[in-house]
This record gives C-alpha cells, sequence and structure tokens, in this order.
C-alpha cells in the first residue's frame, strides 16, 4: 500500500509442471474451495456498496460479505481485469495472474496464520472473485501507522512471530512457496489480535531450480525488496527473510518502510548505522519508548539486522528467526511474571511475620466470615479487571501498559494484606487457581471456599496461589507451563 508495485507478469502464465498432490489439510482432510455463483456475491456485498469496502490494493477492491444467511463473514476480492480482455490477453495482465496465482496456491496451502481461501466466483466478464477469512481488525500497516495508539512491544513481539510463523509454514510446504510480497500492509489482522499474512497474488510455489521459478520475472514492493533479487535465478527463500527483516524494522522503529520525512528516508539506511553502534533503544518508536527489558530490543534489533544481509546465504532460514522471536516473546513478558512472583513472595513473607488473627474478643464468626468475603469480592474484581486490561486491551500505548501491570500485580498483593486483618492465611489449605480467560479469573476464585477452624474455634479461610499451576489465556490461546519459571505466551 503506498508503494510502486513491481510486475509480475508471468508468475503462472507458464504452464505448471507440478503434480500436485491432492489437495490435503494437515489432518488429511481435502481442503474445501467453494464455488460462489457471481449474484450471491453481489448480495452478500450489498452489489459492492461503499458500505461493504474495505479497502483497495493494487489488483482491485475488497468488500466485507455477509454468506449463508449471516453465518459466514468473508472478506471478497474483486479483482478487475482491464477491458474486453481476450483469454490470450488475461496471460499477461498482472491482475489476471495474481488472481489466478492466489487461488491456486491458498488451495494448497492452509495455516492458522495465513489468510486463508474459502472459495471463489469462476470467471465473470467483470473479473475474478476470491473469497477469503474476513480480518475484523485491519492490517498491520494501519495498526502501526494510523491508529492514534500503537501497539505496546508485547503485541509488536506476538505479531511479529506470527507472521514468521506464517513465512515459514510457506517456506517449509512441499514444494516451498515463496511469498515474495511480504509488507505490513499484507498482515491483516484476526478477531484474536492473530497476525495473518494475505495476499499471495505474488507468490511462487516450486523449487528454485523449477523452470516456473527460474523464469517469473522479479517482483515485490519497493522498500522491502530484496537487493540481490534482479533475475529470476536469484529468486530463493531468503528474499521472503530480507523482507521480513524489513517488517520486524518497521514494527520496531514504527517507521515506514520508505519515509521521505526522514533522512535517509529508506528504514534500512537509518536503522543499520544505529544498530552497528549498538544503540539499539534509538531505534525504538519514540512513541512508545523501549522496552523494559533491554535484552528484547537488542535481541530484535540483531535479528532484523541478520535479516537484511546483503548476502543471502548469510541470512538466517525463517525456523531460526521463529526460533529467535519465541525467545524474545518470552522475555517480553518476563517483567510481568516476574514482578507478580516477586510481590506474592513478599505478599507471603508478610503472611508469615503477620501476627496471630485470634484475638480473643470483638470478633465473632460471622464478622470473620462477613470480612473475608469481603476481601474475596475485591480480589475477584481487580484480578480480572485487571487481565483484561492488560491482554485485551494491551496494545494502549507502553506507559498504559505499566500502569496497568503494576497495578494488576498490587491488586492481588492488596487481596491479601485486605484480608489479613480477619483472615490467617497460609494453613496448609492451598487453592489450585486456574486463570483462563480473563472474564473467569475472578468466577474461579470466587467459587472454591475453603475454610476450616483454627486451635479455637474460629473459621479460618485462605486463598493462596499455587503459582506453577497457573494457566492463563491470552488472546484465546493456552498455555499450562510452568509460567513462572518459563513465561511463555501461547502463539
Ligand atoms: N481478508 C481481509 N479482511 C479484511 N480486510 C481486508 C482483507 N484483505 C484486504 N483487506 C483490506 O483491503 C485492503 C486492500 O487489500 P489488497 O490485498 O487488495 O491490497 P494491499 O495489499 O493493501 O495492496 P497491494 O495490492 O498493492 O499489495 C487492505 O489494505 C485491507 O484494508
Amino acid at each position: 500500500m503506498g508503494y510502486f508495485s513491481c510486475n509480475a507478469e508471468s508468475a503462472t502464465a507458464i504452464c505448471d509442471s507440478y503434480n500436485f498432490d491432492i489437495k490435503r489439510k494437515p489432518n488429511n482432510k481435502p481442503i474445501e474451495i467453494r464455488e460462489f455463483p457471481y449474484d450471491d456475491l453481489v448480495a452478500a456485498t450489498n452489489g459492492f456498496s461503499a458500505d461493504s469496502f474495505l479497502g483497495k490494493g493494487s489488483h482491485g477492491s475488497v468488500y466485507k460479505a455477509i454468506l449463508d444467511d449471516g453465518k459466514l463473514v468473508a472478506a471478497v476480492k474483486r479483482m478487475k481485469y482491464p477491458k474486453q480482455t481476450t483469454s490470450l490477453a488475461r496471460r499477461s495482465c498482472t491482475t489476471c495472474v495474481a488472481a489466478e496465482n492466489e487461488i491456486e496456491i491458498l488451495s494448497r496451502v492452509r495455516h492458522p496464520r495465513l489468510v486463508n481461501l474459502i472459495g471463489f466466483c469462476p470467471d465473470s466478464n467483470d473479473g475474478k472473485l476470491i473469497v477469503v477469512e474476513y480480518m475484523p481488525n485491519g492490517t498491520l500497516h494501519d495498526l502501526l501507522h494510523s491508529r492514534p495508539r500503537p501497539p505496546g512491544w508485547t503485541r509488536r513481539v506476538r505479531l511479529i512471530l506470527h507472521v514468521a510463523k506464517a513465512v515459514q509454514a510457506l517456506h517449509s510446504s512441499n514444494p516451498p512457496v515463496i511469498h515474495r510480497d511480504i509488507k505490513s500492509s499484507n498482515v491483516l489482522i484476526d478477531g484474536d489480535w492473530t497476525a495473518r499474512l494475505g495476499d499471495l497474488g505474488l507468490a511462487l510455489r516450486g523449487h528454485v531450480e523449477d523452470v516456473r521459478v527460474r523464469c517469473t520475472p522479479p517482483a515485490g514492493t519497493l522498500g522491502y525488496l530484496d537487493p540481490g533479487y534482479l533475475a529470476p535465478g536469484d529468486l530463493s527463500a531468503k528474499s521472503d527473510v530480507f523482507s521480513f527483516g524489513i517488517l520486524l524494522l518497521e514494527i520496531v522503529s514504527g517507521r515506514n518502510a520508505i519515509d521521505v520525512n526522514y533522512s535517509p528516508p529508506s528504514v534500512i539506511d537509518w536503522a543499520l548505522p544505529i544498530i552497528k553502534h549498538g544503540e539499539y533503544a534509538s531505534i525504538c518508536d519514540r512513541r512508545i519508548g523501549p522496552p523494559a527489558e533491554s535484552a528484547v530490543i537488542r535481541q530484535l534489533a540483531v535479528l532484523a539486522a541478520r535479516c537484511v544481509r546483503s548476502t543471502a546465504e548469510k541470512r538466517p532460514s525463517m525456523a531460526e528467526v521463529v526460533e529467535c522471536l519465541t525467545v524474545v516473546n518470552e522475555r517480553v513478558h518476563a517483567p510481568i511474571w516476574n514482578s507478580l512472583k516477586r510481590r506474592v513472595r513478599r505478599v507471603e513473607e508478610e503472611e508469615e511475620h503477620r501476627p496471630s488473627f485470634v484475638d480473643g474478643g470483638g470478633h465473632d464468626l460471622e464478622e470473620v466470615v462477613r470480612s473475608t468475603r469481603g476481601s474475596r469480592r475485591k480480589l475477584n474484581r481487580k484480578v480480572s479487571s485487571v487481565l483484561g486490561a492488560e491482554y485485551e486491551g494491551e496494545d494502549e500505548a507502553m506507559i498504559g501498559e505499566r500502569v496497568l501491570r503494576s497495578r494488576s500485580i498490587g491488586s492481588v498483593n492488596e487481596i491479601k494484606a485486605g484480608s489479613g486483618g480477619g483472615v490467617r492465611k497460609g494453613v496448609g489449605v492451598a487453592v489450585k487457581v486456574r486463570l483462563s480467560k480473563s472474564r473467569s479469573v475472578g468466577a474461579v476464585l470466587g467459587s472454591p471456599k475453603i475454610v476450616r477452624r483454627n486451635k479455637r474455634g474460629f473459621l479460618i479461610e485462605s486463598v493462596r496461589l499455587d503459582m506453577s499451576k497457573l494457566v492463563i489465556s491470552l488472546d484465546g490461546e493456552r498455555s499450562d507451563r510452568k509460567m513462572l519459571e518459563k513465561p511463555l505466551v501461547s502463539i
């Protein structure tokens, strides 16, 4: 978007020499690609109305479509062919080629990090209609450059890891797929805030030595295009690694790949000298500042610099990139868990030194139970709200993130300290708390009521977090690792 795109004149025009496997999903079920009647798609988009319009690319416009009596929401790409295109002329028409190519590749490759194909409408005179999964949260480009609140580091790292996994999936398919147009406007964000790589119009499926790959002219988007990819024979998966490196710099710096407001305008020319001097924090998006852990930005910057090396062979493979980003992703979450762990430990220590609750006068049993319930209500409310704030609205600015985090931890502290006046803690009763979605945290903590009597017959309630058993679900996905020892957010 916004950049000049090179042409892929014959990305699929040359006869495909592959005898492709039967279309299969990983679970061995064939991928179902639907064929939609033109009229159904016209109805589903209200006649391609302005209300349904989602955006425009170099090959046509994209519309939101409501299909199957409202059960399916999809995006329809209307790839307009030039007027009076004959079948012969279509062979060299870039839009026609891109449309055919996208359908051909996406009907064979399916992955949760890709914008997958649902179906298509056979040729109409108008052009080709491709029906793909609808991505309600727009593009990564818009998220980085057009939203008033830029995403924080946890979200940025998570999104770039999603993209890395998508590219790795393409490269490791058989035969491999080289995307050739990795850029922020081709990364879309789904309803779970997962990044999905889309727009496979320029992609090539095949081994580098294959005729088709060797005969297809270079293509891509300026600013992201591998400078070493000058002739068809130069293409390899490492060209995608280069574009990915540019995207990584864009995510870290919040700068466009090419931005004339900067000198030098190219993000790579601007960032590389800074990275070489080890001034990693200087390339961070100024709107959010550097991440809490300096190792996070160092690792991201060094990885980006490796991806954009001029010698293609020296660039890492996407498998290596995924591995590296997985580590960074763990690290970027570490401050949250370390801080939570520290506070819980402090509270436990305080509890150990707290004088025994029973004072022998003034409090009756009912009063104890009442105060305990009050404390628990506080716990429910704060923990769930904090988790919601941190993980559902995490794309607030960095300052917001920090405030919310400290509040989330404080709330755990507060519960224990707050209830200390009426409740003695740590008497061996442990509630193993499973935190699934933020919504359910309060409910889970509230549900088990564990009450025992102390020596004098008073009720004692214990709410104790068994931290090694925490199961926290982020963006609908689960991780049940020992999160505090190895904090890892499921990706
Ligand atoms: N699956 C989708 N769900 C929701 N919106 C989409 C979807 N695909 C594309 N869009 C919207 O439509 C716009 C145009 O997308 P398209 O893929 O045609 O072009 P582009 O990638 O932005 O540009 P170019 O074609 O030059 O690469 C996107 O910027 C996005 O806002």
